[in-house]
């Protein structure tokens, strides 16, 4: 699914009522009533004080409209308007017009602290005082009454974006309203998304208010969600006429006396997803360690006992190379880091202590083989591109560093972001039970394993970022999040991509 910025939603909205030959106010009227169906389909007439905050700009418009259609259903209504400014669009004018005639229902106007209402727990707070138009900082007593509304712990439902949070920029220390859930139009938008305003989102529901299917089809995103259907159509399956020669070998290098553990997670998951060959690149200490928890595949010694050093390894031109896992950041294995990047033509995969070395010995970035993976989690990632004031300047710098490169970033986090010089691929599923040791060194295993099967790097990341995240979920499924480990998310990517496959009614 597509995000776009606030210019290009507005610019939909724009042009849906051109073609499909409606007023502003007449979609306005369509989308308020899909989040009026909504809200009454939750509460279902429940017996409960409902607070709605109005601005004066098109998001309170859709406020009003919902405060109509809720005190009609008989609802206990109280509007207030949020009159921050004299400037009232016209969709507010006009629906804050039929409101009063229609339900005798006159909004209470707030124009400063001294008019806040008293909000209570168990109030249904409905937030409309900015949607995508807000561009620039709240004054203070509008920064005040969110922090009120905030602090009332009373659920919270946001009409297309929670108040104070920007769709494509972050104003530093501004409040924004923690709703438990957003219904936002057509459309998610990238603050969902970010580590630092994804909270305030909550869940975020996406109503379908049939803005031109056109534009929205031929228009370049912001970036993508991606979804099961998305998912499923990067798939490769095998046909029946080939051998493991047909799906590649990767190299897995890596691990240390102590951090043996990162090799045989990432060498099992590089064969779990399907690699015909995995040979595991390692100090000697984990040759018996290798060969017994993953007898699928096979082991090459570096010549040191503890830790990586340099060799020359044989390789084929289109096999695959991961580094880094567990390889700690000795002076030896950077030797070895930097032998690879001399030698290796085809994309590679550099994850944990790789990136590290990248960071301290920045010229070897330029050695990098095009279309490379990146896997930082985000202290790595800092230590690659420095420090960012929000997180819409760490995409900003990521983007950067994705096009000087020519590499495909894969951040790592609660929404893992694969960013691929103009591309964003946001992926959502996964859990915090997926926090815990060991998971990344599967990401890069699978990562690595789909690299060498012949996915474009890219796709190898999107796809091996939504299946390492699925099978998680499906652990989770089984159990609770506190007791996911690494391995448990290995053992489920079959499943993981078996369900992509599977119809509605089967699915778990
Ligand atoms: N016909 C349409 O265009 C539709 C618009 N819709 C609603 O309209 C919203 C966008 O409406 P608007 O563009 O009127 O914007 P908002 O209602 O989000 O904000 C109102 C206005 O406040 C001003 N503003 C921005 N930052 C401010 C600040 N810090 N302090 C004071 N004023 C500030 C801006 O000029 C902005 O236009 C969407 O989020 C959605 O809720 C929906 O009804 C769908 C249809
Ligand atoms: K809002």
């Amino acid at each position: 699914m597509k995000i776009f910025s606030a210019e290009q939603l507005h610019e939909a909205d724009k042009i849906t009522q051109e073609k499909q030959k409606i007023t502003s106010l007449e979609l306005m009227e369509r989308a308020s009533s899909r989040i009026f169906e909504e809200i009454n389909n939750r509460l279902n007439g429940a017996e409960i004080k409902i607070k709605v905050f109005c601005g004066i700009g098109n998001n309170g418009g859709d406020g009003l409209v919902v405060a109509r259609k809720l005190v009609r259903e008989g609802y206990h209504v109280d509007v207030y308007v949020v009159n921050y400014s004299d400037k009232r669009s016209e969709g507010f004018l006009e629906n804050y017009r039929t409101l009063k005639e229609d339900t005798k229902n006159w909004p209470v106007l707030l124009k400063s602290e001294d008019d806040f209402p008293e909000i209570k727990s168990n109030d249904f707070v409905i937030d409309a005082i900015f949607g995508i138009g807000l561009n620039r900082p709240l004054v203070e007593w509008v920064q005040k009454l969110i922090v009120r509304i905030n602090e009332s712990k009373a659920f919270k439902v946001a009409i297309d974006m929670p108040s104070g949070m920007l769709a494509d920029e972050i104003i530093a220390d501004q409040p924004i309203v923690e709703a438990n859930y957003t219904l936002t139009f057509q459309a998610p938008k990238l603050a969902f998304f970010l580590p630092e305003t994804a909270p305030f989102a909550g869940n975020v529901q996406i109503i379908d208010i049939g803005i031109d299917g056109q534009y929205l089809a031929e228009n370049p995103a912001k970036a993508i969600l991606i979804g099961e259907e998305q998912a499923a159509s990067l798939y490769q399956p095998r046909s029946k006429f080939t051998h493991k020669g047909n799906y590649g070998h990767t190299y897995m290098v890596g691990g240390s006396y102590g951090m043996m553990g990162s090799m045989t997670l990432s060498s099992k998951a590089a064969l779990r997803i399907g690699v015909g060959k995995v040979t595991a690149v390692i100090p000697q200490c984990g040759y018996d360690i290798l060969q017994t928890s993953v007898p699928e595949a096979m082991v090459e010694v570096v010549p040191h006992d503890i830790h990586l050093a340099d060799m020359k390894l044989e390789l084929k031109k289109e096999d695959i190379v991961a580094f880094g896992m567990g390889a700690g950041t000795n002076e030896k294995s950077i030797e070895l880091l930097t032998t690879l990047l001399n030698q290796v033509k085809t994309p590679m995969l550099i994850d944990a202590d790789g990136l590290n070395m990248l960071s301290k010995y920045s010229e070897l970035l330029e050695l990098i083989p095009e279309k490379s993976i990146l896997t930082p989690h985000p202290k790595e990632l800092e230590r690659l591109i420095g420090s960012w004031k929000n997180d819409f300047e760490k995409l900003d710098k990521v983007q950067k560093f994705s096009d000087k490169y020519k590499v495909t970033m894969v951040i790592k986090g609660a929404y893992t972001m694969t960013v691929s010089s103009d591309n964003i691929y946001i992926n959502t599923n996964g859990n915090p039970g997926m926090a815990t040791a060991g998971s990344g060194d599967v990401l890069s295993g699978v990562i690595a394993g789909l690299l060498a099967q012949g996915y474009d790097p890219a796709i190898a990341a999107v796809f091996g970022v939504f299946i390492h995240a699925k099978a998680g979920d499906l652990v989770v499924a089984d159990t609770v999040p506190d007791a996911l480990i690494a391995s448990d998310i290995t053992a489920y990517l079959g499943k993981a991509i078996r369900s992509l496959f599977e119809k509605p009614e089967t699915k778990a």
